[in-house]
């Protein structure tokens, strides 16, 4: 929204444009003096009339840069494919409208530099005005045109002023909201500016501006007084500005001067700094903008105070040399090739005349007219190249190594780039119950993987089933194992139960999962690993894992880490790297290097090049700082090409169920002592015979109870495992009040956004945290009691449910399950039940599978646990486990036992030993990262990554 002037500021505008008007009437009356006097002909006259220049304002004289104004106004019209910028300066003084017209063609028939380049010097020298001879950078060139002809325009309005001094604030104002960003500003090169600087260059064109610039050195004094008057007037009367050097770029340090801003505002490389209140761009926009500020009667801009060649300029009033383009290393420009698509690139890089022409060369040629740059097809990279390197004023930077070897077939290239086919895969030695399971997509990315010689990063969305693709990938190449499967320690036993539902023809006793540090890494056929384990075991390793599956591949992100430095070694010499992530970099793109060249070790050998390119790196008085993105488009295409597949759930919601269920086996091994003696003792005490039913009872609860504790270790890694697997919000619904505690307890620790309800939370308190979950934007956790908040309440924002514990009652799970699956949910949900062997669960969960089948046998229930979550024959059927099995449904099934559990749950105190049930954990093999500070920016940045579902 603009703000009103100010009295004060509709006085200062006005008295400006009476100066202003005045000083053209003033400057108008000295040309036409000259004109009499010399004989001039220009032909302008006409145009300036067709303008409509109100009668009672004096008319302006056409100065050559005028001539430019009306080429340009010829062709801004022009197809985006054409050129649209100044012509060939060798024109400039002779272009009447018709002349400009023309102009256009023979500027395409310059030649390039490269097969007779004469130098801008020589060329111009006899026939260009020299202000012009040195060709402005043309992007800004011509929205400056379109600036000063917009300003003529203006002025010929009854109150031109008022518009133009309102309508820039406004666009400032909203401006600052979105300065542009000063992304892609080229490394400058010492030596090869010093190459710009020579005097052949610059000299000429600065003692040549100062001949033909029209300021008082270059007239006679006595011959035009008026005009010596009115360089004078513009110096004392006119808002003083100066020209600062920042870095490789420049800031206007000037008081608000809304013909000015309009400048700033075409410039390319503009960028606001609301800190400093400053404007700043690149140096390739200088030239332009020192020309526009010349033109502007109410501004004068000192020049950079390091350019040596302006301080020297004599001048009569002080401060005329502002008006002289400088900056000598401006002649040269330089700029770097990116990638836009499979099959084009464009040049970022400032105006060069000869340049351009040669641009206009390439068949495949495209002028973005909103972009302002050129692109071409990637089969006409090298060939460009070449030829820009025999430009002796230019540098354009080809597309980096990596990405002329991942786009080798475009660039050589002839016909038509045409998307590519994926071959099917020939999956005929692959376990036919896998192979048939496999959903559409599925099978697309094992045949992305395969087409890939078995080396990717699968960044699936959550839930989407990379489990079952990664291991349909790995058996693929089975002739090739021993396996390693690296996870993260929650999951080794899911991904054991998973191999085990999806590869039937391997048998259990070939998976080895490595529990302690003690145990063989190569032992199995295939090896389940933790990433912390492997650090400390990696050195058994005497010959190679050919094929290597790395789950949650993210955890490799950061390469001073343990885990990231065991296993960088590994994938580097296996034949088969499958990665596994749903999300690969969930702040930055450096995050991403690793798992880049964990599957293409080839690829940006050295991380500096990479963080030049994608991360902005940029260079602190400490170091360098990688924290940054850029050219991300680049990066995407990169990593779509050669490296990583990733599927949305909204990109094949179509296949997939609404609910995903999945069982996830949490490790036995992180049960401590003590909690596997208590619950040995409990289910003893179960099948002890000459018990009453109430004591039978009361030694489920007590099974029950010590299952819950036990498995608080295990449910906090999980779900720390999922905080820093960047799955942002979800809810996880536990039973006992010890799990809710210990959740909440850790989640505090870790300063994790949460909210708690169960059965002590008031109606009132239950709404309101239910809302402040919703409207949570980032990471947040519902930790939620499954009988409490299970009905009643929304979830929708989240698409993840996580049962720390199982509960008897099915209809109970499947409610608590809908406070996601619910209207307003667009997704498909993923349910995750975390079940702990040789606990309460080996009875609970075959109970619940069997009273929902009961269910959906009735048509009550159109679930099926069994069809999705692995393990359905997890239960084990030894005679003493049926007994406890056929007590557990006997209990669950009488009346009142559901109010009596839930009493004992709520009032189970499991005794002094587990008081502090968060420093069960072993802090070492838990996650450390800074939960609370951790952004999600990079999603933010990279659309496809992060569309909204
Ligand atoms: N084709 C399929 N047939 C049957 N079940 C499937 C299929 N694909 C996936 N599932 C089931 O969907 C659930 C989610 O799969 P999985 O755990 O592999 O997802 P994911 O992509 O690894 O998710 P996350 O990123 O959360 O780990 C599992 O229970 C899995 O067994």
């Amino acid at each position: 929204m603009s703000l009103p002037l100010t009295e004060e500021q509709r006085k200062k505008i006005e008295e400006n444009r009476q100066k202003a008007l005045a000083r053209r009437a003033e400057k108008l009356l000295a040309e036409q003096h000259q004109r009499a006097s010399s004989g001039s002909s220009i032909a302008t006259s006409s145009s300036q009339s067709k303008q409509g220049l109100p009668p009672n304002l004096p008319r302006e004289h056409p100065k050559p840069v005028s001539h430019g104004v009306l080429f340009k106004q010829q062709n801004l019209s022009s197809s985006s494919t054409g050129d649209q910028r100044p012509a060939n300066p060798h024109h400039f003084h002779l272009s009447t409208p018709q002349q400009a017209k023309g102009s256009g063609k023979i500027q395409e028939d310059v030649p390039t530099a490269c097969l007779s380049h004469s130098p801008p010097s020589q060329m111009t020298a006899t026939r260009v005005s020299p202000p012009l001879a040195k060709s402005p950078p043309g992007a800004p060139t011509q929205q400056l045109l379109c600036y000063q002809s917009g300003q003529a325009s203006h002025e010929t309005k009854s109150t031109p002023f008022a518009n133009t001094a309102r309508e820039p604030l406004a666009k400032a104002k909203s401006f600052q909201k979105t300065p542009a960003s000063s992304f892609g500003q080229p490394h400058r090169d010492p030596g090869l500016d010093a190459k710009a600087e020579r005097p052949s260059t610059s000299g000429q064109n600065i003692s040549d501006s100062r001949c033909g610039s029209g300021s008082a050195t270059a007239r006679p004094e006595g011959r035009l007084p008026q005009k010596s008057g009115a360089s004078f007037h513009k110096a004392v009367s006119s808002q003083q500005g100066t020209c600062i050097r920042s870095g490789d770029r420049f800031q206007v340090k000037i008081g608000y001067n809304a013909h000015l801003i309009a400048v700033f505002k075409s410039l390319p490389s503009r960028s606001y700094d609301p800190t400093t209140k400053m404007w700043n761009f690149s140096m390739t926009d200088y030239s332009a903008l020192m020309k526009a500020a010349q033109s502007l009667p109410s501004v004068t801009l000192q020049p950079l105070e390091e350019d040596e060649d302006s301080r020297e300029l004599p001048s009569a009033s002080g401060v005329v040399q502002a008006c002289l383009p400088s900056a000598p290393s401006l002649a040269f420009v330089k700029g770097r090739c990116v990638l836009i698509s499979r099959a084009r690139f464009e040049a970022d890089i400032g105006y060069s005349e000869h340049l351009t022409a040669l641009f206009k060369q390439m068949d495949s040629r495209n002028y973005d007219a909103k972009t302002r740059r050129w692109s071409f097809l990637l089969e006409e990279h090298n060939k460009l190249i070449a030829q820009v390197r025999c430009l002796p004023q230019v540098q354009l930077d080809p597309l980096p190594k990596t990405l002329t070897l991942a786009f080798a077939s475009q660039l050589e290239k002839t016909s038509p780039c045409v998307p590519e086919t994926i071959p099917e895969a020939d999956l005929s030695g692959v376990d036919s119950k896998l192979v048939s399971s496999l959903l559409p997509f599925q099978r697309v990315g094992v045949n992305f993987a395969i087409a890939k010689r078995g080396r990717l990063l699968l960044a699936d969305d959550m839930g989407l089933g990379k489990t079952i693709q990664a291991i349909c990938i790995a058996a693929f190449y089975r002739k090739e194992w021993p396996l390693l499967v690296v996870v993260p320690s929650s999951v080794r036993f899911t991904w054991e139960q998973a191999f085990l539902r999806w590869l039937p023809s391997l048998s259990s006793d070939r998976i080895n999962v490595v529990v302690t540090g003690k145990d063989r890494l190569t032992a199995g056929l295939v090896n389940i690993v933790s990433f912390d384990l492997l650090s400390k075991l990696e050195k058994q390793l005497k010959t190679p894992f050919k094929v290597v599956i790395i789950d949650e591949s993210h955890f490799l992100k950061n390469i001073k880490t343990a885990r990231c430095r065991a296993a960088m070694p590994i994938l580097k010499v296996a034949k088969r790297v499958i990665l596994l992530s749903g999300t690969p970099a969930m702040s930055r793109p450096a995050e991403l290097y690793t798992q880049i060249i964990g599957v293409r070790p080839t690829f940006f050998p050295q991380f500096h090049a990479f963080g030049l390119r994608y991360c902005d790196a940029k260079q602190q008085p400490w170091g360098w700082d990688y924290s940054g993105s850029s050219n991300l488009g680049e990066l995407k295409l990169l990593l779509e090409e050669a490296v990583m597949l990733r599927r949305l759930k909204s990109d094949v919601l179509a296949q997939l169920p609404a609910k995903q269920r999945k069982m996830v086996v949490i490790a036995p091994g992180r049960i401590s002592t003590k909690a596997r003696a208590a619950l040995d003792a409990a289910a003893k005490e179960m099948t002890t015979k000459e018990k009453t039913n109430r004591q039978q009872k009361e030694a489920l609860l007590l099974f029950f109870s010590r299952t819950a504790e036990a498995k608080i270790p295990c449910v906090i890694e999980y779900v720390l495992d999922l905080l820093e697997s960047g799955k942002e919000k979800f809810l996880v619904f536990a039973h006992h009040k010890v799990v809710l505690d210990a959740l909440t307890k850790e989640l505090e620790r870790k300063h994790v956004q949460h909210v708690r309800i169960d059965g002590s939370t008031s109606s009132a308190d239950r709404d309101d945290l239910c809302q402040q979950f919703q409207l949570f934007e980032s990471h947040a956790v519902a930790v939620l009691s499954i009988t409490a908040a299970s009905m009643g309440l929304t979830f929708s924002s989240a698409d993840l449910v996580v049962f720390a514990e199982l509960f008897w009652n099915p209809g109970v799970l499947l409610q608590a399950e809908d406070r996601v699956h619910r209207i307003g949910q667009s997704s498909s949900v993923s349910i995750h039940y975390l079940v702990a062997k040789g606990t309460a669960d080996d009875y609970l969960w075959p109970m619940i599978q069997e009273k929902i089948k009961v269910l959906g046998e009735a048509g009550l229930s159109q679930t099926n646990f069994s069809e999705m979550a692995e393990a359905t024959d997890y239960f084990h059927k030894d005679p003493k486990q049926q007994q406890i099995y056929d007590f557990f449904q006997k209990s669950f099934e009488e009346d009142g036992s559901d109010r009596e559990l839930l009493e004992a749950a709520e009032s189970f105190d499991p005794g002094s030993g587990f008081q502090d049930l968060g420093g069960m954990l072993d802090e070492s093999t838990l996650t450390d990262s800074p939960l609370k500070k951790r952004r999600f920016e990079f999603f933010d940045n990279f659309d496809s990554f992060t569309s909204p579902l």
